[in-house]
């Protein structure tokens, strides 16, 4: 599928490019002006809208947008509320108005139904915007669907390290929003939260990025704010369990109304996901004053290619037996500690535990001791977190030489339905269900 081809030349890093079209001239001309450089014709140095901002991905699907999606260089992650006197016929209204609207903004089209246009995204194309929708535990009670509301989203369990903020955590509808340019993916911001009021208030927002397509000589998986090569061991689309760890599974063909998953999910959930958020605040000042070495055996990988400390490349397996004479002891130690990050967090030492982590970093400027408020937006999907996050994260609480150096702030769990089909909203198996 040539799509397919273009979208994983561009962005290593994340799982497959499910949905991505080329958009070229099609759908991205209605709104953007197929600009081949500066405004004074002279051409300038580059023809974006030919390359990165004419990537689109489809709105309608099997599995919502932004799970599979390569991971775009620009991310916003917002959890709103609904107001007081806000119940399920408003909930569904606004459902349909924003996945309305996501339609349009990810085929690069202006939006409707919350005034005029802001211009915002005026002159670009759809570049690989996404944008994914989720409800939260509370969202059930507030409507009056606690009936409907999975196992899954029960709340997740307290760990020892965790120091989470409430008001940046959780809350009844969460949105993800990612584009490989920031004004498209601040266009969409805007227009969807114009478009939840007076339903809806934003709790909480978070803003995050990932290094720009084409920064690289070749592409790479990305790097985060630690400066490690961050993303190897994703779950791939072309993994044989790939399908049944990430998503729910969906409705057996040709039947109505029969529960085509293990009984553990509503019918609704069918094709959806389970989506961890943490906010994740790296303690940089501390991380830097470790030595190379001393970095790389904190995760069990090399820095500068990502390859494990027991040699190979990025993709060589790590051998996890291997030992090799320790300088500091005299003795023979175990090549990657038994605490490395990348060692205890595998699903072979978590029971098969497996998520598909897609982050963004962030930085919020720097604190009133100088440092920075930086980190990841740890953003995992799972068909089960407790199959997913839960366990690994129980395991990472416990013993994980990365601990000292990072601090969990805010947490989040959604359910993510599947995706909708032309014609339909996002949730509408739900609502109407
Ligand atoms: C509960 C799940 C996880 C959290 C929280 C988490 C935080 C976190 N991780 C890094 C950096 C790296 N993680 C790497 C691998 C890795 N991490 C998790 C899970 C969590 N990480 C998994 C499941 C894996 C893959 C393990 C495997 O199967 O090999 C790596 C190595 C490279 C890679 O595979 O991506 C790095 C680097 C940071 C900085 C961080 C919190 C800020
Ligand atoms: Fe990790």
């Amino acid at each position: 599928m040539a799509d397919h081809t273009i979208s994983r030349r561009r962005l290593l890093g994340t799982a497959g490019a499910t949905g991505l079209a080329l958009g070229a001239a099609g759908s991205a001309a209605g709104y953007a002006v197929a600009s081949s450089g500066f405004s004074d014709g002279s051409g300038g140095a580059g023809a974006a809208l030919t390359t990165l901002g004419a990537d689109e991905v489809m709105f309608h699907g099997k599995h919502q947008p932004g799970i599979t999606t390569p991971v775009q260089s620009r991310g916003h992650l917002v959890a709103f509320d609904l107001a007081a006197g806000s119940g399920r016929k408003e909930a569904a209204a606004l459902l349909r108005r924003w996945s309305t609207a996501a339609g349009q903004l990810m085929a690069g089209k202006p939006v409707d139904g919350a005034g005029p246009d802001t211009d915002i995204a005026r002159d670009a194309g759809p570049s690989a915007l996404t944008v994914t929708f989720g409800f939260g535990h509370s969202f059930f009670g507030r409507t009056g669907l606690e009936k409907q509301r999975p196992a899954a989203l029960d709340p997740l369990p307290d760990f020892s390290s965790d120091h989470l903020d409430k008001a940046r955590s959780n809350g009844d509808l969460w949105v993800q929003i990612g584009a490989n340019d920031p004004l498209v993916a601040f266009h969409a911001l805007r227009a969807l939260q114009r478009l939840a009021r007076p339903a809806a208030k934003v709790r909480w927002q978070m803003n995050g990025f990932n290094r720009s397509p084409g920064a690289t000589a070749r592409p790479m998986t990305t790097r985060n704010l630690m400066g490690q090569i961050d993303g190897t061991n994703n779950p791939q689309p072309s993994d044989d369990d790939f399908n049944q760890r990430i998503f729910v599974p969906g409705r057996p063909d040709g039947t109505d109304g029969t529960d085509g998953t293990d009984g553990t999910d509503p019918l609704w959930m069918a094709d959806g996901s389970y989506v961890v958020v943490r906010r994740i605040r790296m303690l940089l000042d501390d991380w830097e004053e470790l030595s190379t070495r001393a970095q790389e055996e904190v995760i069990g990988r090399r820095k500068s290619d990502g390859a494990p400390l027991t040699g190979g490349t990025e993709t060589t397996e790590m051998e996890l037996e291997k030992t090799g004479r320790d300088g500091r002891s005299g003795r023979d130690e175990l090549v990657v500690p038994l605490n490395a990050h990348a060692r205890i967090s595998r699903p072979d030492q978590n029971g098969g535990a497996a998520m598909l982590r897609r982050p963004f970093s962030y930085h919020d400027g720097f604190d009133a001791k100088g440092e920075p408020d930086a980190g990841l937006l740890f953003v995992c999907w799972q068909a089960n977190p407790l199959q997913g996050f839960v366990p690994v994260q129980r395991k990472l609480d416990r013993g994980d030489a990365l601990s000292a150096f990072i601090r969990h702030e805010a947490s989040g769990l959604f359910a993510v339905p599947g995706g909708a089909a032309a014609g339909e909203y996002v949730g509408q198996r739900l609502l109407e269900g």
